[in-house]
């Protein structure tokens, strides 16, 4: 049976958990769970591009295992990460007879991992849960750290929990059939890691870019599992975005999520979101002279040789997606909070630029 090559311990007291990263790992995913959770049900919650490609491959593998098993497939794309799929998914899951003992896995990318596991979270007041991500931001940065949830239509990720999985099983070879356009989103996430805690991580990101461009299997399993270790760290401080050092994650993320609330969770990536929203918390750092225009040009030129989008859409009003930030979960006493780069490889909160300035880091 296939071996990880990494494996990523999430520390967290009875909560801690293991990431397995490697190349063929899904064959063995009834193992995998069997070793982490006695449970004879598994709920495989996909959706329907991933359904074919991989999910019912993975379903099989753990009927095979002597699990009982059902499959539920929603629509791909970010807008199934809402209350009435999620509402759909419990009804369909009382009527297969899902009681407290079964698990329910996360077959997908960040969307089919952040609605399952909030269902996973709800349904029966919790049930256990796996992950197994299928796109390159889920494996990097989704399936870790246990925020689940689905977005309200003004703001995303409105509503949901911390419920962190009992084991991560990250497949690379699935990354194969996923689109340029998804795959060059999750790298956003990943120079997010080098710019807000590891200067050594962003230029060795610089350094490798044409072998992550090409998708190179050895690269990217050591890719994904410092970037596992990194959030992992910041996770195991701050689980809950209690003291504050959660947020540096949130890095892009204000200018980010308003943007994708803009254009109704369709035309923009959460990838692209991230990446279009560290350039302009970057320019918004410059302006208050926290950092020289040298950062913003390095963010800008690794995101640009990765081929993700630095400038906001034409038709946008940076005037309205000013107005959007105030739904930020980071919004605290009234006052917009904002996590600024000092320098590449760190950050820190920032409360209440002026409107201008933010507007202006947009322009
Ligand atoms: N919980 C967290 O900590 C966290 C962190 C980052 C992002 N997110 C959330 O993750 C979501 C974005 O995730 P995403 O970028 O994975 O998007 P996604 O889940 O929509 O997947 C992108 C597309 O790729 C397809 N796909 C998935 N795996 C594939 C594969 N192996 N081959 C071919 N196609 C495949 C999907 O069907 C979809 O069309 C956003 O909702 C974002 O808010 C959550
Ligand atoms: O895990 C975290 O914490 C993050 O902030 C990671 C982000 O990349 C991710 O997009 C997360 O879903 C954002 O969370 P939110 O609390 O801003 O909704
Ligand atoms: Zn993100």
């Amino acid at each position: 049976m296939p071996q990880p090559a990494k494996t990523v311990r999430v520390n967290l007291a009875d909560r801690g958990y293991d990431i397995h990263i490697g190349q063929g790992l899904l064959a063995d995913a009834g193992a995998f769970i069997a070793q982490r959770n006695n449970t004879s049900h598994v709920v495989v919650i996909t959706d329907d591009n991933v359904d074919g490609l991989h999910a019912d491959r993975v379903a099989d593998q753990l009927v095979e295992a002597g699990l009982e098993v059902n499959v539920m497939v929603i629509d791909a794309g970010e807008r199934s990460k809402d209350v009435e799929v999620a509402a759909e998914l419990w009804e369909t899951m009382l009527a297969e007879g899902t009681d407290r003992k079964s698990a329910v896995l996360a077959v997908g990318g960040g969307v089919v991992g952040d609605l399952a596991g909030w269902v996973a979270a709800s349904y029966a007041r919790g049930l256990a849960f796996f992950q197994a991500p299928t796109t390159l931001l889920a494996q990097v940065d989704s399936s870790v750290g246990g925020k689940v949830g689905v977005n309200l239509p003004g703001a995303k990720n409105m509503v949901g929990a911390f419920w962190q999985p009992h084991g991560v099983l990250i497949d690379v070879d699935v990354l194969s059939t996923l689109s340029d356009r998804d795959y060059r989103a999750g790298l956003a996430e990943v120079i997010k890691y080098g710019v807000i805690m590891d200067a050594d991580f962003f230029a060795q990101l610089e350094q490798q870019a044409d072998a992550i461009n090409a998708r190179d299997p050895q690269t990217l399993i050591g890719v994904i599992a410092h970037s596992c270790r990194l959030k992992a760290d910041v996770v195991e401080a701050d689980e809950r975005e209690e003291s504050g050092r959660r947020a540096i994650l949130n890095y892009g993320h204000t200018f980010g999520h308003a943007l994708e609330a803009a254009t109704g969770y369709e035309s923009l990536l959460h990838g692209e979101g991230v990446a279009i929203g560290m350039v302009c918390a970057s320019r918004l750092a410059e302006s208050l002279g926290m950092i020289d225009a040298e950062a913003t040009r390095r963010q800008t030129a690794l995101l640009e040789k990765v081929g993700l989008p630095t400038t906001l859409p034409a038709e946008i009003d940076p005037v309205e997606i000013e107005s959007l930030m105030w739904r930020d979960k980071k919004v605290q006493h009234g006052q917009l909070r904002f996590v600024l780069p000092t320098r590449i490889g760190e950050v820190q909160l920032v409360d209440a630029p002026k409107q201008d300035d933010v507007v202006s880091a947009m322009r």
